[in-house]
C-alpha cells in the first residue's frame, strides 16, 4: 500500500485555501498522524485522500492508481471513519455492520465473525447494541463508525479524530487495536489533537500549519531535541502567540 500526494491544494470560492500545495507520501506499514491547529486543513486532506471531496489542483495516487481511473479498486481497499455522521440512526449496530459488509461483498461467515469480534472488543454491553443507533451516545456512535471502517480489513484505514468523544478506556483499547492492526503494507492515517494517544501509536507525524505541511517525518525525529515530549515538539511548529492573560482577568 502506498499513498502519494503531489501539489495538492483545495480552495473554496476560488480563493480561500483550505490546504495549499501539499506534497508528501506515506510509506506502507505507517501509522501516519496528522496534527495541527483548528482549521489547519487536516480533515480537508483526509477527505481528499478518502475521495469525499476533490482537490482543486494536484495529483493523488493510491497504490499507483488514481480516483479518475480506478475508483473502485482504491475504495475496496480503504476504510474511512470521517467527521461526517456515518451511522444509520434507524439501524442497530448489528444490522448497520451487516449492511456495510454487504457493500464490500464480504462472505457471510467472515462478516459475522468480524462483526461479533469487533463489537465484543469495542463495546461492553451487547444489549445496548440491539437498540437503534440514533439512541447511542456520541462515543458509542464513534466506536460503531470505527468498527464499520475496519470491518472488511482495509489496507488503508483513515480515522478522522478517532479519539474525540471516546472515554479513556476506549482510547487505550483503540491504541492497542491500531498498533496490532498495523502490519506490513497496511497504512493507518489519523488526524488528531490527542497527543497522548498519538504518541502511543504514531510511526510518522505530519504537521499542518496555516494550510501547509511544515513537518513530515518519523515520530522519533519529531521529538528529537525536545526531550521526547510530543506536545513541546508540536508547539515548536505551531508557534502560538503568547497568551493574553489580561483578557482572562477581564472575562472572569
Ligand atoms: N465547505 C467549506 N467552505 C469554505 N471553507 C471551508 C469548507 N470546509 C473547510 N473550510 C475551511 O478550510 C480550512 C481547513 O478546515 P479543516 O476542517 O480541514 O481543518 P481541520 O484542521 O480539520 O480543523 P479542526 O482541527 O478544527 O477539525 C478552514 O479554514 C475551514 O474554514
Amino acid at each position: 500500500m502506498s499513498v502519494q500526494l503531489e501539489s495538492i491544494s483545495k480552495s473554496y470560492d476560488g480563493k480561500l485555501f483550505a490546504v495549499e500545495n501539499i506534497t508528501f507520501s506515506i510509506p506502507g506499514d505507517a501509522v501516519y498522524c496528522l496534527l495541527g491547529s483548528n482549521g489547519s486543513g487536516k480533515s480537508t486532506l483526509l477527505n481528499i485522500i478518502a475521495n469525499i471531496i476533490e482537490p482543486t489542483t494536484g495529483q493523488l495516487t493510491i497504490n499507483d492508481h488514481s480516483y479518475a481511473t480506478a475508483p473502485l479498486l482504491i475504495k475496496q481497499k480503504m476504510g474511512v471513519q470521517s467527521q461526517f455522521n456515518q451511522v444509520i440512526g434507524e439501524l442497530n449496530a448489528f444490522d448497520f455492520l451487516s449492511w456495510i459488509g454487504l457493500l464490500y461483498n464480504m462472505p457471510q461467515p467472515e462478516l459475522l465473525t468480524q462483526r461479533r469480534n469487533l463489537l465484543a472488543y469495542f463495546f461492553e454491553e451487547e444489549e445496548d447494541l440491539r437498540k437503534p443507533a440514533k439512541t447511542y451516545s456520541s462515543g458509542m456512535q464513534k466506536k460503531l463508525a470505527i468498527c464499520a471502517a475496519v470491518l472488511h480489513k482495509p489496507d488503508l484505514l483513515i480515522l478522522d479524530e478517532p479519539f474525540a468523544n471516546l472515554d479513556p478506556v476506549a482510547c487505550h483499547k483503540l491504541c492497542d487495536f491500531i498498533s496490532a492492526y498495523r502490519a506490513s503494507q497496511r497504512i493507518i492515517l489519523i488526524s488528531s489533537h490527542d497527543l497522548l494517544y498519538v504518541s502511543k501509536v504514531a510511526t510518522h507525524i505530519g504537521i499542518l500549519h496555516k494550510k501547509a505541511l511544515v513537518f513530515n517525518d518519523t515520530a522519533s525525529h519529531f521529538t528529537d531535541n525536545v526531550e521526547g515530549s510530543i506536545d513541546a515538539a508540536l508547539l515548536k511548529y505551531l508557534n502560538p502567540p503568547s497568551r493574553d492573560l489580561s483578557l482572562i482577568e477581564s472575562i472572569v
